[in-house]
């Protein structure tokens, strides 16, 4: 696997390696031995997957410590805009975002640790997204933050229709 990296140090975008032929493609999409030696030394206790139709807005979710996650995030069909805020308020980057878009064609991932808000714009009708996490779901230590938080500056895709849910769309504003 290709590691690039982002604005942020900690956070990398992942190129597995594909392989194919006249069948189809084969491709590890979770190789423990690699992520360790090339990206992180974590183990991940959890893994999640959604189904999103074009214009869903998820996030920006963070669970407080000591419940906050480490993900690795992946798209099997369609395709979104996924965006990881820092929030570690230490951090020389705090506040700061990556922005990057996963599809399934690209096949690209993104390792987020601990600490950084994650939410995705799914591009496409049927996008499933899939990630793994450092740590288990903890509705109590679950926030969010708003996605149009001004001082984030992040720049969504303009969709026509964006469709965010009530918890997200009364999320509170990030400021320093
Ligand atoms: C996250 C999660 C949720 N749930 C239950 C709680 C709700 O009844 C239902 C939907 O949860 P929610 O609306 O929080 O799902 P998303 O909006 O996709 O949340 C995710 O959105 C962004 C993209 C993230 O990065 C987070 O991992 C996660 O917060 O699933 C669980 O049972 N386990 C879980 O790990």
């Amino acid at each position: 696997m290709k590691v690039i990296d982002t604005a942020i140090p900690d956070v990398k975008i992942i190129e597995p390696d594909v392989f194919s032929d006249e069948r189809g493609w084969f491709m590890e999409s979770w190789n423990h031995k690699s992520f360790c030696k090339q990206i992180a030394n974590r183990e991940f206790v959890q893994d999640n997957q959604s189904l999103s139709h074009r214009g869903v807005l998820r996030g920006l979710h963070y669970q407080t410590s000591p419940f906050a996650q480490g993900k690795l995030v992946r798209v099997i069909t369609g395709s979104v805009f996924d965006v990881a805020v820092d929030i570690r308020k230490s951090s020389k980057t705090y506040g700061r975002h990556v922005a990057v878009e996963l599809t399934a064609e690209n096949k690209k991932m993104l390792w987020i640790p601990e600490g950084f808000a994650h939410g995705f714009l799914a591009l496409e009708d049927n996008t499933i997204f899939t990630y793994k996490t450092t740590g288990y779901y903890n509705k109590e230590s679950e926030r969010s933050l708003h996605w149009k938080s001004p001082v984030l500056n992040i720049e969504w895709p303009s969709l026509e229709d964006i469709n965010v849910n009530e918890k997200d769309s009364s999320a509170h504003f990030f400021n320093y």
